[in-house]
């Protein structure tokens, strides 16, 4: 039975890309960063002491981190038997966003640049703005910045509830914003203007336009729910998951994978909210898997509670919780099973701002007919696009070397 499960870690990197300088990001380290603070006892709320992620590193997280940055991440060392195949790879794509990094992944880079409202204050056009407005009734907006979506819930979210007014933010990345109050505001009312809103800005070349919808009474106890939904453009050509699909064979997608890849190349979506959700959820579709099938989550949980909160503690613990689960997946595995993890982009937690890291990610896989070993550096993350293509023998991508003959 041949089937590639691939668990994306979602900002997981493993130290600085090679061009890194472009994005103003040297020396970031998702994994290096999270790995000192917690041996210098500064990540100690929930868990505590140095980081412990036997699992990862038998599959080889520690060699590849250390190939990628030269050092073992504190804590880490060669003193493992590792299973599992390990390499570290650059990004090609223009931008460190979650489009461009799993697209990649899947086999296309995106080479084109993308639009931003790079303003960090009235970012976004009147037109715009206006249309959007006109179209779905309303008389005005708030926001019109670049923020953290937490923050900006403290600052706006009663002036929402009060006005009706929706909050329009974005970021470093090429996204429209749009949070609302679920019960106040209405989430079917939410999804309608996002879908406006993507309309709107088709001549703005904008990756993503995200509903942020979030419940709560006051600024203390508002929060964002698992009704966030993204509506992305589509990958500019076919990716792995086309080929698969086309092919005859299944590709399901866990969380929110399938929004990301404007619901391309999938032939089922299962929904689940938390890392443990995903996690149970995950298992329980390889459980399900027949032969000639792709189970692909997203664990957006590091990236969007800890990675842009930048919360360290709360990074090391989700961590150590999705290693200590680790063992439950490989068991599951049959001899012809391939098992992919990796990551989109950085988000180091320990950084200036909220905004990703430009990091090169980890590519850990085991099984496949793969030899334990490194894999070295990769230039693309679309040699995992590539590799899976091999492995499941369909027509090769443009981009990417194999690391499966
Ligand atoms: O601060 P929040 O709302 O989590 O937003 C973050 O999540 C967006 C999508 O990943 C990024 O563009 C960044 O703005
Ligand atoms: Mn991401
Ligand atoms: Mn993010």
């Amino acid at each position: 039975m041949k089937r590639t499960i691939i668990m994306m870690l979602d900002s997981f990197g493993v130290g600085a890309a090679t061009d890194a300088e472009s994005f103003g990001d040297v020396g970031s380290d998702t994994f290096g960063s999270i790995a000192k603070a917690c041996a210098e006892g500064r990540a100690d709320i929930g868990r505590e002491g140095p980081l412990k992620l036997p699992n990862l590193a038998k599959l080889g997280l520690a060699l590849a981190a250390k190939e990628s940055t030269g050092a073992f991440a504190p804590g880490f060392s060669d003193n493992v038997e590792v299973i599992g195949a390990y390499g570290h790879a650059d990004e090609l794509s223009t931008g460190k966003d979650t489009p461009s990094g799993h697209w990649e992944m899947a086999g296309v880079p995106v080479l084109y640049e993308w639009g931003y409202f790079s303003d960090l204050t009235n970012s976004f056009p009147k037109e715009l703005t206006d249309k959007i407005l006109a179209r779905a009734g309303l008389d005005g907006y708030l926001g019109n910045c670049h923020a953290s979506g937490t923050t900006i819930l403290e600052e706006l979210g009663e002036e929402h509830m009060r006005t009706g007014q929706p909050i329009f933010y974005t970021s470093a990345d090429s996204v429209f914003q749009i949070a609302c109050h679920e019960e106040s505001f209405g989430l079917e009312n939410l999804y309608n203007l996002c879908i406006i809103a993507r309309e709107e800005l088709a001549d703005y070349n904008i990756g993503r336009v995200i509903a942020r919808a979030f419940v709560g009474t006051g600024p203390s106890d508002f929060a964002r729910t698992g009704n966030r939904r993204d509506y992305a453009v589509e990958p500019p050509a076919k990716t792995v998951l086309d080929k698969m699909k086309e092919a005859g064979g299944e590709v399901i997608s866990v969380g929110k994978i399938a929004d990301i890849y404007a619901h391309c190349g999938i032939t089922q979506k299962v929904k689940a909210t938390g890392l443990e959700a995903l996690f149970d959820a995950t298992l329980e579709q390889v459980k399900l898997a027949g032969d000639k099938t792709i189970v692909f989550t997203n664990f957006v949980d590091f990236d969007s509670h800890y990675g842009h909160r930048r919360d360290i503690a709360g990074y090391a613990k989700a961590l150590e919780y999705f290693d200590s689960r680790l063992p439950e997946m490989l068991e599951l595995l049959s001899e012809d099973d391939l098992l992919i993890l990796t990551a989109d982009h950085g988000c180091d937690p320990s950084w200036k701002g909220s905004d990703h890291t430009r990091e090169r990610v980890p590519v850990l896989a085991y099984g496949g007919g793969l030899a334990a070993g490194s894999l070295g550096r990769r230039n693309s993350f679309a040699d995992i696009g590539q590799s899976i293509a091999s492995y499941f023998k369909l027509e090769p991508m443009e981009y990417g070397e194999s690391f499966i003959k």
